[in-house]
């Protein structure tokens, strides 16, 4: 369990809190999002979970443990898949495992087992450039699979890919998160996203903030597209289409 215990921040450039006396939790294994308007903090938070930036008040505790005891917890997938060009994707796959020294056998039979249930098998002598953007996405995710995370922390995964590849990309990571059981925090513009993925999604409203709205989206897993349509999500997306207008309109 992800815990985040009255904490605050600030930019050292800025001369106001960003975030304060901040309290939530995600529970193991649960699909949460977190919405909020442009440049309201919520890379910030993935920065403090997995330590790039340091809280300068209150605890972020993983199974109880302060998150600075802790190695390896989370593993962090951008927007942009941050693939090297010169290196094959098999290679690209195992480049935390050869950084972390795994001997070489079981780097190939991970990778290979990882390429597989990422449907990219016949890829593995390929290069980034002779994938599609949503391809390279699974490449991108697989890496962040074999950093051995329980946690991953998905930054807009899917924002530079055209609608339909994003749609297919979802129906995707839904699958595999049914597989791997990882917990998964997820950064999104886009509401309906947010609905069809998550059990939870985080809502953020103001500026400094100190909390975030929590909301439970009703529909069980697994998930169909048609659900989305049911009147009841209808109005949730329009709900929370509207709170994130007014957070905006509202600075
Ligand atoms: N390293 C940094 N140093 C100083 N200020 C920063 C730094 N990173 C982000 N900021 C500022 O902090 C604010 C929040 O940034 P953050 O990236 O967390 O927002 P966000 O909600 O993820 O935004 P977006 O949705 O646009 O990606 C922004 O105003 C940004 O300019």
């Amino acid at each position: 369990m992800l815990q985040f215990e009255n904490v605050s921040f600030r930019y050292a450039e800025d001369d106001f809190d960003m975030m304060r006396n901040l309290n939530f939790q995600v529970e193991d294994r649960e699909f949460v999002s977190i919405i909020g308007a442009s440049g309201c903090g919520k890379s910030t938070i993935f920065r403090l979970i997995n330590g790039l930036e340091k809280l300068q008040q209150g605890r972020i505790l993983v199974d109880g443990r302060p998150v600075q005891e802790l190695k390896n917890y989370s593993a962090f997938m951008p927007q942009k898949d941050l693939l090297f060009p010169w290196r094959t994707i098999e290679k690209n796959i195992c480049l935390p495992m050869e950084l972390a020294k795994v001997p070489k056998a079981e780097q190939e039979k991970r990778c290979k087992e990882v390429l597989e249930q990422v449907g990219l098998s016949e890829y593995a002598k390929k290069y980034p450039k002779d994938l599609s953007g949503g391809m390279k996405q699974r490449v991108a995710f697989a890496r962040t699979l074999l950093s051995g995370a329980d946690m991953l922390l998905l930054d807009e995964p899917f924002s530079a890919l055209d609608y339909l590849t994003r749609v297919d990309m979802q129906e995707w990571l839904l699958h595999q998160w049914e597989h791997y059981h990882k917990t998964i925090l997820f950064i999104t513009h886009d509401v309906e996203e947010a609905i069809f993925l998550s059990k939870t999604i985080f809502i953020i409203q103001d500026r400094p903030f100190s909390q975030m709205e929590r909301v439970e989206v009703p529909l069980s897993y697994p998930r169909n597209r048609e659900d989305l349509k049911r009147p009841d999500i209808v109005e949730l997306k329009e709900t929370l289409i509207e709170k994130l207008r007014r957070s905006v309109m509202n600075p």
